[in-house]
């Protein structure tokens, strides 16, 4: 870690007013999560009726069903009411809608509160990433992302799970390492954000891909290929945008990738299986109803790679099938006929 600062402020022996924005499927898990470790939580959902529905039947029936709330978390549509005295704030909204939401809370919120962005996506017609919106946003916060594999549904039934903290400021890490701990779900740290951020938004790519692989019958060799290779494509992608390659052999690299690859709990990979059976891409993503951030992030990966000369055989494939209209079989047979390469570009030894 190479910042330290005093936390002081977020101390997590005493119960802490803290705030999710975001009333989807991941902002509801974190904050039912936070809430049930005794802290004085608060979601942020921006439909009021919505919210009214939380806390009259102790559900969010739309984003996850079935799943009782911790009766202590505070759901509201009013935002001031949900930052007030907050020093730390979870940021749960899809990349599309981020940079609005952040502009709408950056003149409330106090110098040094903790900003921890939870989403897995780059800035549509730009190459932000998500912290790069909260640093240019917001002035003298203290930011961290929140990335690894995580299905909310999962966490919320209390299956173990392990998740990353990457911030350049160790104590923040500490914090939210506190905040989130509980009995089913681990925190480990990092200190490279740029690479726990860009692999959270590559693997959705994969997931696509691998979704498309099960709709066409396809076996677990295959499977097993994609994946592996999605990864060498993820760490030289990593490596040429300056982002540490060794980042992505952990749980926000290829822990995550394996997840979301191998899940129809994964949006993404359910959109690759629906194009896979021959459904229109659009038709596939509003099928869904709700966000599948690949699909936007494969359009801005192909671009940058192309840019860059990066090599990603996967990335170009899955462009060609879902925005250049090219049929599956002839994409399919390209990439099996393209040159073999080595199978491990990187090496432990100097
Ligand atoms: N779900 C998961 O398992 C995981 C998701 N993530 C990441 O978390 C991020 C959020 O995902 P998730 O919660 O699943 O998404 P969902 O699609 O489940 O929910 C999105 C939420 O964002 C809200 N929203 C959208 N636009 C706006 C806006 N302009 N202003 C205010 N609120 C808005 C939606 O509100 P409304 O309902 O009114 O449309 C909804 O509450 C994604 O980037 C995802 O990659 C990360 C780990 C796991
Ligand atoms: O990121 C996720 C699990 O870690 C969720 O993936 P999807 O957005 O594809 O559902």
């Amino acid at each position: 870690m190479t910042t330290q600062q005093d936390s002081s402020s977020t101390t997590t022996d005493a119960a802490l007013p803290i705030a999710v924005l975001g009333g989807g499927s991941f902002g509801t898990a974190i904050a039912n999560i936070i809430a049930g470790n005794g802290h004085d939580t608060r979601q942020w959902m921006r439909d009021e009726s919505r919210a009214r529905d939380c806390r009259e039947t102790g559900e969010n029936h739309y984003y996850l069903p079935g799943v009782p709330l911790d009766p202590a978390l505070k759901i509201t549509s009013e935002l001031e009411e949900a930052i007030d005295g907050c020093r730390i704030v979870f940021v749960s909204i899809p990349s599309k809608s981020f940079r609005e939401v952040v502009q709408r809370v950056a003149p409330l919120l106090a110098e040094g509160t903790v900003l921890i962005s939870t989403t897995k996506g780059v800035e549509h017609d730009s190459f932000h990433l998500m912290s790069d919106i909260l640093r240019e946003e917001t002035s003298g916060m203290r930011i961290g992302v929140l990335s690894g594999p995580n299905f909310a549904k999962e966490i919320v039934a209390g299956h173990y799970t392990a998740t990353v903290i990457a911030s350049e400021d160790a104590a923040l890490c500490d914090t939210i390492q506190k905040v989130l701990h509980s009995e089913t779900f681990r925190v480990y740290s990092s200190n490279d954000v740029f690479g726990v951020e860009l692999a959270g938004a590559l693997k959705n790519i994969y997931a696509i891909v691998t979704g498309m692989a099960a709709a066409l019958d396809r076996g677990q060799n295959t499977i097993s290929l994609l994946i592996t290779r999605a990864l060498a494509e993820m760490m030289r992608f990593a490596e040429a945008m300056g982002a540490d390659p060794m980042t992505f052999i952990g749980l926000a690299g290829v822990g995550d990738l394996i997840l979301t690859c191998s899940s129809d709990l994964s949006r993404n990979y359910r959109v690759g299986y629906l194009v896979g059976r021959g459904r229109p891409l659009e038709e596939a993503v509003a099928e869904i109803g709700q966000v599948a951030e690949g699909v936007n992030t494969v359009r801005l990966i192909k671009h940058k790679a192309d840019e860059m000369g990066v090599y990603m055989p996967l990335v170009s494939a899955i462009h060609a099938i879902l925005f250049e209209e090219r049929p599956i079989p002839e994409v399919i047979r390209n990439l099996m006929s393209g040159a073999q390469t080595f199978d491990v570009a990187y090496s432990a030894k100097p």
